[in-house]
């Protein structure tokens, strides 16, 4: 599918627009159909938007929102991805809004992948929004190159919910929503900052494996356009 890139002079006014994006797709859901949904990424990149889209005046008690991917660890670990939207976007007007975990206090990560796919079938599909990072080897989502449950995570034909992932490179084990569960958002995202990671999608842009960097699978083949948010 076509992307589309959006170029802004900073970070501050890229988290501006995108938060104007994303509240106006979410109310327009919400118009719709009385309820909207969200799938966030982690990492430092979408801070200073979380926060930008925490102050937007929107119905969001009608609002889930969720992780598009997870650590395994608890809430109250400093590499929590819930965390981080606990402290940045589910504050001031965006409090109200529910929120639905991925890490879930089982035995083992393959436990806590069933109970959190189990929880997520409540959020409806498509997700509304999805809002996805890149890292600088190509990664997207917990779509590690080399990782563990890779060909399946980004297979077309893998059932929507979350699954497993280890990779070198991706610390804990991780909780991740599979490519046919976050590809066909009304709104879909890819949000990444400096010239560093602009490089690293001009090379996914080009020809290559998409096990090499997984970030093509969302490139060549999501249902949606791609919509990407850069600044320098
Ligand atoms: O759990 C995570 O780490 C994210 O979901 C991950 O996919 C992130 O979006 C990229 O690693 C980019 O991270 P930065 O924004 O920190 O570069």
């Amino acid at each position: 599918m076509a992307s589309t890139l959006h170029s802004f002079a900073s970070a501050a006014d890229l988290a501006g627009s995108l938060a104007d994006k994303v509240a106006d797709t979410l109310s327009a859901a919400i118009a719709a159909r009385g309820t909207a949904s969200i799938a966030v990424s982690g990492g430092s990149t979408p801070k200073a938007f979380f926060q930008a889209l925490s102050t937007r005046d929107i119905a969001w008690e009608k609002v889930t929102i969720t992780l598009v991917d997870e650590r395994f660890v608890p809430a109250d670990n400093p590499r929590s991805n819930h965390l981080l939207v606990d402290a940045n976007l589910l504050q001031n007007k965006a409090k109200a809004a529910r929120f639905v975990p991925l890490y879930q206090p089982a035995p083992s990560v393959g436990e806590a992948a069933r109970l959190a796919t189990a929880k997520s079938a409540e959020i409806g599909i498509p997700f509304d929004v999805v809002i996805l990072g890149m890292g600088g080897d190509g990664h997207t989502a917990s779509f590690f190159p080399g990782g563990s449950n890779l060909a399946e995570a980004i297979d077309a034909s893998t059932p929507r919910g979350i699954i497993t992932m280890e990779a070198e490179g991706a610390g804990e084990p991780r909780l991740t929503f599979t490519f046919s569960s976050l590809e066909d958002a009304a709104l879909l995202v890819l949000h990444i900052e400096g010239e560093g990671k602009k490089d690293v999608l001009a090379k996914a842009e080009g020809s290559g494996d998409e096990a090499d960097m997984p970030i093509r699978a969302i490139l060549r083949r999501a249902t949606s356009p791609v919509e990407i948010y850069w600044a320098p």
